[in-house]
């Protein structure tokens, strides 16, 4: 139960509807806060809203950013901030906002204190699992990320306390508090499973850069793959009508010549600001709760950022390593009388380094599973080493190679090496798993804590998409024997 209802921060947080609509934003009045399902908090409708309707309008000063951070750099408290962000790596993200969520979380009287205060005191991620729950996993791919993340944390304290240790109490970051690896992991996660990376400013190339927002209330939202709510930025209207008067102007009185007009129009667009919205994507039923998308994101991601599970995940996958012997073992299992994944011909070798599977700087990762089923790049591989005729491969395409709805591009026979071959890694991936899906369930039925749990599930899911991707192999290797048969017969 502390896992679907993790307490707040405070034991009474302030009400945030109240303080999204104090602070001049908008929030339907018939959406509230409440306990959504087994997801924790959610919001929920009271009433029905029709589809297109506007549920809730940040205001601009809303969100909270690293951004003010950067910009404002160059005293004391935001610099130290700022040079410990620089030791954050680009995909630990969450970790940079989650300095500044850690820093206004210290401050007494924070603006965001009442968003602050109402978010959850633990969060039940693999990063916080008992060790013998990360070895519950069973999944080396996921095992090493949570490590990936644990020695950072445990580097990044000593780098925290080092920056702090000779401070005056004014450029103290954190009000003097004591920061390390538990509380960075509280920031981070609190970041990774609620932050949304959202438009920040129109570059001057007239893309928009991404950034980091923990966007309040708007965060109280769960995820489905089938929403009924989307995030919408728009221009804001008062900025658009701004900037069409000035244009105006400029034209009419012809006050400035044309080339600074540009310039002019240029610098006005960059300041334009996005207003933040969720609508309606759907009509809402009475007491359905509000969801968003929080992307087509593998179980993996799923665990490591949000800590839960989504069951029947169509975009959960397997990784493996392209790895000869291992090709050789599972293509002769499938039957293949002498494969050379281990050593390929010259030709092959040529075509294998242009997938990135051998060569300089190769890629070896490649995915079983998710909406490719077999990830392009191993299927091409496939094909190409199970063929023995250059001439055959030598007129196809490699975008058709790698396609799974190109029908047996090098023939009946090497589709079925090829497809076997698969069929006998997923065995082989299946078989590295210690324990069977029958025992897992037994375990679960027995109850246990709520990481076991997660992990548990976790490795389940896993084992479903193996037998997903065999199931949907074996089907296409039926349809393509019988079809070699007929073609034999006739
Ligand atoms: C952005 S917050 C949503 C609000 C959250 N339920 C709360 O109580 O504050 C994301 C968290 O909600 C929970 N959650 C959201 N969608 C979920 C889902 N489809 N299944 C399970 N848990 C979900 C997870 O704990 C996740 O880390």
């Amino acid at each position: 139960a502390s896992a679907s209802y993790p307490a707040r921060l405070a034991p009474h947080p302030p009400d945030l509807i109240k303080w999204v609509r104090r602070e001049g934003g908008f929030v339907h009045e018939a959406v509230q806060i409440a306990q959504d399902s087994s997801f924790g908090l959610g919001l929920v409708a009271s009433e029905e809203i029709p589809k297109g309707s506007e549920l809730i309008v940040l205001p601009e000063h809303l969100p909270l950013r690293f951004g003010s951070i950067e910009s404002d750099g160059g005293d004391g408290v935001d610099s130290v901030l700022d040079d410990l962000a620089r030791l954050v790596p680009e995909e630990l993200w969450a970790m940079k906002l989650g300095l500044k969520l850690l820093q206004e979380r210290a401050k007494t009287g924070s603006f965001w204190w009442p968003y602050i205060s109402s978010l959850p005191e633990t969060f039940n991620i693999p990063i916080f699992f008992p060790g013998e729950d990360i070895k519950n996993l069973q999944y080396a791919p996921l095992l090493y990320q949570v490590n990936k993340r644990c020695r950072f944390l445990l580097d990044f304290e000593k780098e925290v306390k080092r920056a702090l240790e000779n401070l005056k109490p004014n450029d103290h970051p954190f009000g003097g508090q004591s920061v390390d690896a538990s509380s960075l992991g509280w920031a981070m996660s609190a970041v990774s499973s609620r932050a949304f990376r959202l438009y920040g400013k129109k570059l001057r190339g007239g893309n928009y850069n991404d950034i980091p927002m923990m966007l309040p209330l708007i965060d109280m939202c769960n995820h489905s793959f089938n929403p009924n709510a989307a995030i919408v930025q728009d221009q804001d209207n008062r900025n658009m009508k701004m900037l069409v008067k000035v244009l105006f102007y400029c034209c009419f009185f012809n006050v400035i010549p044309e080339f600074s007009i540009g310039i002019a129009v240029e610098d006005l667009l960059i300041e334009i600001r996005l207003s933040i919205q969720v609508v309606a994507e759907t009509e809402i039923k009475e007491n359905d709760g509000l969801a968003l998308n929080y992307g087509c994101l593998n179980n993996d991601l799923f665990l490591l950022d949000y800590g839960f599970v989504i069951p029947s995940n169509p975009y959960d996958c397997i990784e493996l390593k392209y790895d000869g012997a291992l090709l050789d073992a599972a293509s002769m299992a499938a039957g293949v009388s002498s494969p050379n994944f281990s050593a390929p011909s010259p030709w092959q070798k040529e075509i294998l380094c242009q997938l990135r599977l051998d060569g300089e700087a190769p890629l070896l990762k490649v995915c079983l599973g998710g909406s490719e089923l077999v990830e392009g790049r191993l299927l091409a591989a496939l094909r190409v080493v199970l063929a023995d005729d250059i001439e055959t491969v030598q007129k196809q395409d490699l975008n058709k190679l790698k396609s799974i709805s190109a029908e047996a591009p090098l023939g009946i026979a090497n589709e079925l090496a090829a497809f076997r071959t698969v069929i006998a890694l997923c065995v082989i991936a299946l078989g590295h798993f210690p324990t069977k899906i029958m025992e897992d369930e037994s375990l679960l039925s027995k109850g246990v804590s709520d990481s076991t749990e997660l992990a548990i599930q976790f490795r389940i899911q896993k084992k479903w998409t193996i037998i997903d991707v065999m199931r949907n192999l074996t089907r296409r290797v039926k349809l393509l024997a019988s079809k070699e048969t007929a073609t034999a017969q006739g």
